[in-house]
């Protein structure tokens, strides 16, 4: 159908159709498209009926060079991507154009706008997602099929993180990548492509990026457009598949941009009316089916610290895990940076986990909250004047601390260590053994930057007699 531009707002623009009946008016969501005076196409997503024969659409792209008379056309659906095993090791933009100077995708296409699967449909996300990180695995387990947030300043480890689990995901779990950039700067995304690239991760992920300077409707897309590309993976390939958000944030704040074009009133301190319904459509569309499950790690930035801030309140409720990293970690070599007392899971309930990990996960925690504790009296005091059980409380958690660190297998090439990843019973089976005292008399480096314990003692032994050949030689 045929149309013409009416007027030009910055990124929105009306545009109006020759209708016949007032049925055939491009629908809320449908695609329409003009040329700029480049002679190049420019997309628009319709987002409101402003009269009989007139619609309002916002931007998909820059909107400079574009005249009011402009010819519309109406495409009669939705923005589509591209979607199956041609996704692997690509870089793309929300149209699923190639940012990586490859060919163009070819068919299928699917829309974005797909609908979450129904109650009935879904299947409750109690099973874990193994990650192999002990940390992780036993203090904010991943749930499959829903959202873990991440959380962390500039610089203590969430690419590498990332990476990593993009890495486990594909050689454990034999699944699929995607990675949405939303609004995030463009530099960093490059960064992450050759990281990505380096740690032999690419090949097997899709990137997607809508970043900063692009428009808002662009940015506002790109989680949508992701989740299409992985529900392709969860249903037509029926492979688990691994979508991380960098950041959900972002998505947040380019709806509240698009709100605000359209002249809606905010409400909650500043935030769009329509915030709740937003984050909601997106959370809802990652969940699991019968065979498979989306499950996602979502990067939230949370503006000043605030932990209150509206859309950082609404994105908190559709989250079941949280990941925090913590800057003193990071500064302590404790990788992953995992903070083990702020980090942690709905799933962490003997009805879920099973009664064994949930009491040693509890026992854990409470010792190095202990230890937490008497940090500032040890750093005024010193040891001594510790109670015994104080004293034994601060040893054993300063061996969990270094046995809950692990290389990285995207790490290797600048660490020199080979990454290891460690099924859940045997970081279970060596925080049991270190709470019940039997690592008492090891050295807390032995316990530092390797896998099982059973690993870490054979690799104490090796280096043991290492040194005495050493000595002998
Ligand atoms: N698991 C790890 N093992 C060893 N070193 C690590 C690990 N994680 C992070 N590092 C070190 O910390 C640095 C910063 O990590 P990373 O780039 O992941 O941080 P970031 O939080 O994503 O930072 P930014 O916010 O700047 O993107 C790495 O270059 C590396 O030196």
């Amino acid at each position: 159908m045929w149309g013409a531009l009416h007027s030009i707002n910055g990124p929105v623009v009306e545009a109006r159709f020759l209708v016949d009946r007032p049925e055939t008016l491009p629908k809320i969501g449908e695609l329409i498209h003009a040329r700029n005076t480049r002679g190049q196409r420019v997309a628009f997503e319709v987002v409101s009926h402003v009269a009989a024969d007139s619609v309002r659409a916002i931007a998909l792209a820059d909107t400079r060079g574009l005249e009011v008379g402009e010819r519309t056309i109406a495409t009669g659906g939705p923005l589509e991507v591209p979607v199956g095993e041609q996704l692997r090791g690509r870089i793309l933009d929300v149209f699923g154009r190639p940012l990586d100077g490859g060919a163009a995708l070819a068919e299928p296409r699917w829309p974005i706008h797909r609908r979450a699967p129904s109650l009935t449909e879904r299947v409750p996300a109690h099973a874990v997602f193994e990650t192999g990180l002990k940390i992780v695995d036993l203090l904010a387990p991943v749930p499959r099929g829903a959202s873990t947030g991440l959380f962390g300043g500039a610089g203590v480890g969430k690419t590498v993180l990332m990476m990593e689990l993009m890495h486990n995901t594909v050689h454990r779990h034999h699944g699929a990548t995607l990675f949405a950039g939303i609004g995030e700067r463009s530099r960093e995304a490059r960064e992450l492509w050759l990281e990505m690239a380096e740690s032999g991760v690419l090949d097997s992920s899709t990137v997607v990026l809508g970043q900063m300077g692009e428009t808002p409707g662009v940015r506002f897309r790109t989680a949508a457009a992701a989740l299409t590309m992985a529900e392709w993976f969860r249903d037509e390939a029926r492979r688990d598949v691994l979508v991380f958000m960098d950041n959900v944030f972002r998505f947040v704040q380019a709806g509240n941009e698009v709100s605000g074009m359209l002249g809606r009133p905010p409400s909650r301190v500043g935030y769009q009316p329509t915030l709740a319904a937003e984050v909601a459509a997106l959370q809802e569309r990652i969940s699991s089916s019968v065979d498979a499950a989306i499950t996602s790690i979502q990067a939230v930035y949370v503006p000043a610290d605030d932990i209150t801030d509206p859309a950082v309140a609404e994105l908190f409720t559709h989250l079941d895990a949280f990941l925090v990293l913590s800057r003193e970690a990071a500064a302590e070599g404790l990788y992953p940076a995992v903070d083990p007392l702020e980090s942690s899971s709905s799933l962490l309930t003997s009805a879920i986990v099973g009664e064994r990990h949930a009491r040693i996960a509890a026992e854990a925690r409470r010792v190095l909250a202990k230890y937490e504790e008497l940090r500032d009296i040890i750093a005024l005091m010193g040891m001594d004047e510790l109670t015994p059980r104080d004293r034994e409380a601060v040893l054993r958690a300063r061996r969990l601390r270094r046995f809950l660190t692990q290389p990285f297998a995207v790490t290797e090439a600048y660490t020199g260590k080979p990454g290891v990843y460690v099924e859940l019973e045997q970081t279970l089976a060596g925080v049991e053994a270190i709470l019940a005292g039997e690592c008492d008399d090891l050295a807390e480096a032995a316990l530092y930057m390797g896998g099982s314990l059973d690993a870490l003692l054979r690799r104490g032994r090796e280096g043991g007699r290492a040194d005495e050949q050493g000595r002998a030689g």
